[in-house]
């Protein structure tokens, strides 16, 4: 997904703020489901929520874009009620991406992308234009792919298609669901990295689902951790939660290792020596300038080195040493 195609993409980007007030849902069996949940999603942000399974956390979500109605509760997006609004109506306002994406399989890419646009009532010339602009926007050529039916593409490129379909009609909102799971790990690491880079390009505001911490660690401006029955132990962004979790709940939940998580979330800076001119990578492994101290410790891994030199661009402009890593103070991070 080439962040830099957003430019020209289309009409402004815009992104609206989420107000969950007390909501719950209690099925006919009596379960509850979510018992009283608030939560504050800013606006442009994306917000994670994070949880053991059967937690509440894909009703929430299926709230939000009323797919299941809350037994009780207000739900505003940019302070309007959206209760009160027709829910097929509202849904076209709301991008919503499943695990396993939902493509039409008998629609071709092109087709399946511009759904919403079409029943929006959009020219075909337009809908076209905006379907092959996402294809670019998410890293798929369009005179390859625009044609091709589901089946003919890889899981992860059924993925990215489910991004674009959900990004069509520039909604105000996004709502995802488990969203890479479905792939394998490494396509699953390089699909993170590029949604990473489209959403600093929309700006959306965003609502995911995941069980995986270090999915929630690497995406989420902010992480709501949930408890059964949807309870909300703690919401606070990435490095808060790692370095202080606020019960032994939540301390658990994040696991043994957040001292590693930790890194994701830590500039390299604190620990790089600055490097002097001239000085050069050689053999040694190499890490971005814009990357973590968990990317600087991989590298380092991948090849067994004892440091890895930063780079901007061509340039070396400092190093890390595996020790100098791990002796940043837990205040670096970026909270
Ligand atoms: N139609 C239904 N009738 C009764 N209970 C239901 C119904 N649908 C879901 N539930 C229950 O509601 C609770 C919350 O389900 P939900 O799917 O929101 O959990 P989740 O946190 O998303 O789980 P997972 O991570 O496993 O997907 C579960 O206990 C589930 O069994």
């Amino acid at each position: 997904m080439d962040a830099t195609a957003i430019n020209g993409a289309g009409p402004a980007r815009s992104a609206a703020s989420i107000t969950l007030e007390d909501i719950g849902k209690t099925y006919p069996d009596g379960t509850v489901a979510v018992g009283d949940f608030s939560l504050e999603v800013r606006a442009g942000e994306l917000t994670v929520l994070i949880g053991p399974s059967g937690c509440g956390k894909s009703t929430i979500l299926r709230m939000i874009n009323r797919l299941i109605e809350p037994t009780h509760g207000r739900i505003l997006i940019d302070g309007e009620d959206i209760l009160q609004r027709n829910p097929v109506e509202l849904r076209r306002h709301i991008g919503y991406v499943i695990q396993n994406v939902g493509l039409f399989p008998h629609q071709n890419i092109r087709t399946n992308i511009g759904t919403v646009p079409r029943l929006l009532g959009w020219p075909k010339a337009k809908i076209n234009s905006r379907a092959d602009e996402l294809l670019e926007l998410v890293g798929l050529d369009p005179a390859r792919y625009a044609k091709r039916y589901p089946h003919e593409l890889s899981g992860g490129q059924r993925q990215r298609v489910g991004v674009a379909r959900a990004l069509a009609a520039d909604p105000l909102v996004l709502l995802m669901d488990e969203p890479f799971s479905a792939v394998d790990p490494i396509a699953r690491g390089r699909l993170q990295e590029e949604f990473l880079r489209l959403q600093a390009a929309v700006r959306k505001t965003i609502v995911l689902v995941t069980h995986d911490i270090d999915e929630a660690v690497r995406l989420g401006d902010r992480i709501a951790v949930l408890a059964e029955g949807g309870r909300l132990l703690q919401y606070a962004p990435p490095a808060e939660l790692l370095s202080r979790p606020d019960s032994t709940a939540v301390s658990d939940f994040v696991g043994s290792d957040r001292g590693i998580r930790r890194l994701a979330v830590t500039p390299l800076k604190p620990a790089m020596t600055p490097a002097g001119a001239g000085t050069t990578t050689g053999d040694r492994p190499t890490v971005g300038a814009g990357g973590t101290l968990y990317d600087a410790l991989a590298a380092m891994l991948a090849v067994d080195a004892a440091e890895v030199v930063v780079v901007d661009g061509e340039q070396a402009v400092g190093v890390i040493t595996r020790t100098s890593i791990f002796e940043v103070p837990e205040a670096e991070a970026k909270v």
